[in-house]
């Protein structure tokens, strides 16, 4: 995995432009993603344990909005049911080219791996196969709100019993304190892993016309709209959280 250290807002920039997940951003992700996410680390590699729980055999496992797959190489180290395969989905070619690379890396390392497919693609337009785990690590944020109900209904007909979504996402909240407090001490994780003020200010106005966070209740009353029958957080870690959602 690149080690190269975000440094994309160190500079004071004339205009900020729209975050988007481009070869810039595909070099310094790992790190990014790590500095600046709660608990990604624990999230990433306890969903593989989760997965492992759903998975049916003979069944795929998707993992929606890869990125470079570090949720495809947990569902990996974890699921060891019969027949089943990962379908690893991004509509950036940037992100799509370095997780065929990382994804050859683990196959050279390990055998027996899950077979995975990596798809570049946008998963609004995906055609579901029938589906025991689905993913959705930190990408709902920013599908626009108005596609979300349709996208997740589309999850839910896909899912096999047994199966299950399991959905990580920033968080907003309704109650304006514990709004404010979390959004002020997610700024003090980002602070002590090492962004400035200026990184810290300059990456909020880069997301903040393309990545929309929801609250737990939204997306509790969505999931269930979408037809799915029980909602479950696993993790929070400040403004940032996971939940299970079965069908
Ligand atoms: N419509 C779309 N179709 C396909 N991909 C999309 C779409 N919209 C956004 N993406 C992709 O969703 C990913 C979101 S990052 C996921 C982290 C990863 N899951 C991880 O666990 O490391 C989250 C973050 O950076 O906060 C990006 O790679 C986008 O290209
Ligand atoms: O950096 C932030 O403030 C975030 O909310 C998380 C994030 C992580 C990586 C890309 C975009 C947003």
């Amino acid at each position: 995995m690149s080690k190269e250290p975000d440094r994309l807002f160190a500079q004071p920039l004339a205009q900020v432009p729209d975050f988007a997940f481009n070869e810039d951003v595909v070099r310094v992700f790992p790190d990014m993603i790590k500095r600046s996410v709660p608990g990604y680390p624990t999230i990433v590699e306890n969903l593989g344990v989760l997965a492992a729980q759903f998975a049916q055999p003979n069944s795929v496992l998707y993992d929606l909005g890869s990125s470079l797959g570090a949720v495809t190489q947990a569902l990996r180290r974890h699921v060891r049911t019969d027949g089943c395969r990962v379908i690893a989905v991004d509509n950036s070619a940037a992100m799509v080219e370095r997780c065929r690379e990382y994804l050859n890396g683990q196959d050279s390392m390990f055998q027996e791996l899950l077979p995975v497919e990596v798809i570049e693609g946008d998963i609004l337009a995906l055609t579901f196969q029938p589906a025991s785990v689905v993913a959705l690590n930190f990408t709902l944020q920013f599908i626009a709100p108005d596609q979300r109900t349709a996208l997740l209904s589309r999850i839910r007909q896909s899912l096999l019993p047994g199966g299950a979504l399991i959905l990580s996402e920033k968080l907003r909240f309704n109650d304006v304190e514990e709004h404010a407090l979390l959004t002020d001490l997610h700024v003090a994780f980002k602070r002590a892993n090492g962004y400035s003020e200026l990184e810290i200010a300059q990456k909020r106005s880069a997301i903040e016309n393309v990545m929309k966070p929801d609250s737990l209740e939204e997306h509790r009353e969505r999931l269930l709209a979408a037809g799915f029958s029980k909602v479950v957080p696993w993790f929070q870690c400040l403004n940032f959280a996971s939940l299970i959602a079965l069908p």
